[in-house]
């Protein structure tokens, strides 16, 4: 297993981690850009050195500030590919695999061996002639994989290695990568800001935020508790972070919102504790910090405050509306609005049909009314 500590600053940023991976595996680091993901790798790969922390790999300790441990980058066996996957432009597809390998002074019989090998498992056997140039962006892309393959690295670094190619390319290469990573299970840590590419190719993802890990777990762990409005984001989902005020059974509560301005009702949420996540049976105690998500079908508009009893009643403005698909024969498009409440600033994003938002006509700028059911809020700690 991958064992990691890493801690590191720079002038406006700072990086505080620690994880493990799972041997044989792929572990996803999602993160936005700026959240510090290429700074894990350069760290890993011993690019960069960290201020604190340890890297340890199938029981070998690569670096351990406290022990004044730090292998050099060339003899940590960790293959890494970056982002833009330079290839020596000058070099045949060949040459380009071998290098890292004459570079050890291996013999030439073992050298053309194993390039054969990596080119095989990249499926590019029959381009070993050919220049960087005259290859598609996939194949180049395959090339700096294999050139990393044919070192026999016990831990793959993959940064972004999607981003550089066209939408086209990228599905086929999606495919091709999730497919190689599989057979080769070597541990591998793919960095992506893509949800969608970390929920294909991650057995595990840990999410990064402005260089701390907010969460990890596997795809269902993120869709059904988020942590983050980040983690939220990405899942498509409605998310507070409030604070248990009190429980009027066993499963109605009512949280008060974080950042909340002021003691308002409107401040205050009623939801229903989710089945006590992952048989937890402890009882949640008032004061103690819960977070809340809402589906964005769940929630209804209203030009003025509804009369009645609803409890979630939340007013705001009107930030965008985006239209999703199209009304085709019986299918009604859909409309997501997006508001920010005014009593503490959160955003809220509404789904309806198209039907009904030209029916209500909302505009972008006035001010509406959003209210959900208690049943629809679900609360987990
Ligand atoms: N050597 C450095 N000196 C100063 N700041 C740095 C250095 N390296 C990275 N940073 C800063 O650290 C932060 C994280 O950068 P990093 O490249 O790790 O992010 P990222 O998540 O990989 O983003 P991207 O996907 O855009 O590459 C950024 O704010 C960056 O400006």
């Amino acid at each position: 297993m991958l064992d990691v500590a890493l801690a590191t600053s720079f002038d406006t940023f700072s990086l505080e981690v620690a994880f493990t991976a799972q041997a044989g595996q792929t572990t996803v680091l999602l993160g936005e850009s700026g959240a510090g993901k290429s700074t894990i790798l350069r760290l890993l790969a011993g690019l960069q050195m960290p201020q604190h922390g340890h890297i340890r790999l199938h029981d070998v300790t690569y670096y351990d500030q406290t022990q004044h441990i730090a292998i050099p980058p060339q003899r940590r066996p960790f293959g890494y590919v970056f982002q833009d996957y330079v290839l020596f432009p000058h070099l045949t597809v060949f040459d380009n695999v071998a290098f890292g390998l004459r570079a050890q002074h291996l013999p030439r019989a073992i050298v053309k061996a194993r390039v054969a090998e990596a080119l095989e498992r990249v499926r590019l056997p029959d381009l070993a002639r050919r220049l960087p140039a005259q290859l598609s962006g996939g194949q180049q892309q395959r090339v700096a994989l294999a050139r990393v393959l044919a070192l026999q690295p016990q831990l793959l670094l993959l940064d972004e290695p999607l981003a550089a190619l066209d939408v086209q390319t990228r599905r086929e290469v999606r495919q091709e990568l999730r497919t190689l990573l599989r057979e080769i299970s070597i541990t591998t840590l793919l960095v992506t800001h893509h949800y969608l590419d970390g929920l294909l190719f991650g057995d595990q993802l840990l999410v990064l935020d402005q260089g701390r890990l907010v969460q990890q777990g596997g795809q269902q762990e993120l869709r059904e508790y988020p942590r983050s409005s980040y983690v939220a984001e990405l899942v498509g989902v409605n998310f507070f972070r409030g604070q248990l005020l009190r429980c009027e059974n066993q499963t109605t509560c009512i949280i008060r919102l974080i950042n909340s301005l002021d003691t308002d009702a409107a401040t205050e949420i009623v939801a229903i504790l989710k089945e006590q996540a992952r048989g937890e049976t402890v009882a949640p105690l008032s004061g103690q910090e819960i977070f809340v998500v809402i589906d964005p079908r769940s929630i209804t508009l209203h030009h003025t405050r509804p009369e009645g009893s609803a409890r979630n009643v939340f007013y705001g403005t009107i930030m965008h509306i985006i239209h999703l698909g199209s009304h085709t024969g019986n299918h009604d498009g859909k409309v997501r609005i997006s508001i920010i409440l005014d009593q503490t600033q959160a955003p809220l994003t509404a789904e309806i049909t198209a039907s009904s938002a030209e029916r209500m006509g909302f505009r972008e700028g006035e001010t509406v009314f959003a209210t959900f059911k208690a049943t629809e809020a679900s609360a987990y700690l």
